[in-house]
């Protein structure tokens, strides 16, 4: 059988075939004991997406899971160097990890990425990209006082003081999810409690046996 196959697509480039994988996502599925799937963290600057992500990743880890993290601040270092906070700047950012988690869960992984991913319509556009089975909207539902109060890298004051533009909450939109997956209140709960809580999720529907 040819490893190869005719993909219709928009992209620039043509004349491009999609070579099929001898490992496949079931294989790796069976090898690892859970599925492949993106927990997508989105709330406001100092909500708690990179605490619970990380909180999160660890528990999984430590029941033997194949996981990554990927979070905002670090791939802006790198991937998306390229991109600032304008609004088409935010969507491209988004578009492209994305693409990244799309390629990460298809090698099997469970993955807790930890963007503001302001725009309803962004992450809609990951959920689908993905599929809705392999997408875990994790709305960190923190109050902006709250935010503001905690301000871990000092990022609000500097906003609040005009010295940062575009500053999610404060002169940039940010759109909540309507129906999340799971629900979480930071300012109502622990670290520990918030982290179990989206484990707990991925138990009770199917995503880990253990
Ligand atoms: N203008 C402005 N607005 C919001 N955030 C800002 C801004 N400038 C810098 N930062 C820092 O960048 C982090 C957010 O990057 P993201 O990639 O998650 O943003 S987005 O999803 O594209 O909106 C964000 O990290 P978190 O605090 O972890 O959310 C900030 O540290
Ligand atoms: N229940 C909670 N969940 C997550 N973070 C919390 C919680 N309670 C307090 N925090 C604190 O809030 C801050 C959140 O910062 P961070 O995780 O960097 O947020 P974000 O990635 O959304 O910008 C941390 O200092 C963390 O210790």
């Amino acid at each position: 059988m040819s490893p190869y196959k005719i993909v219709e697509s928009d992209d620039k480039s043509t004349d491009l075939m999609w070579h099929l994988a001898s490992v496949s996502h079931q294989d790796r599925v069976a090898a690892n004991g859970h599925q492949g799937a993106v927990m997508w963290f989105t709330g406001l600057s100092g909500s708690g997406k990179s605490t619970l992500a990380n909180a999160v990743d660890k528990i999984l880890h430590e029941r033997g899971a194949s996981t990554y993290v990927l979070d905002g601040d670090n791939v802006r270092h790198g991937l998306n160097g390229d991109l600032g906070f304008s609004d088409n700047d935010r969507v491209e950012n988004i578009r492209r990890i994305g693409e990244v988690s799309k390629l990460f869960v298809d090698a099997g992984l469970l993955v807790s990425s930890a963007f503001i991913s302001p725009f309803a319509e962004d992450r809609t556009m990951v959920r689908r990209l993905l599929g809705d089975k392999k997408f875990v909207e994790v709305f960190v539902d923190t109050p902006l006082e709250e935010c503001e109060l905690r301000d871990p890298k000092g990022l609000y004051k500097k906003a609040r003081a005009g010295e940062i533009k575009n500053f999610t909450g404060i002169d940039s939109t940010y759109e909540r999810p309507i129906s999340p997956e799971v629900h979480i209140k930071t300012a109502e709960q622990s670290i520990e409690v918030n982290a179990l809580q989206v484990v707990d999720y991925l138990k009770d529907n199917g995503y880990l046996n253990f």
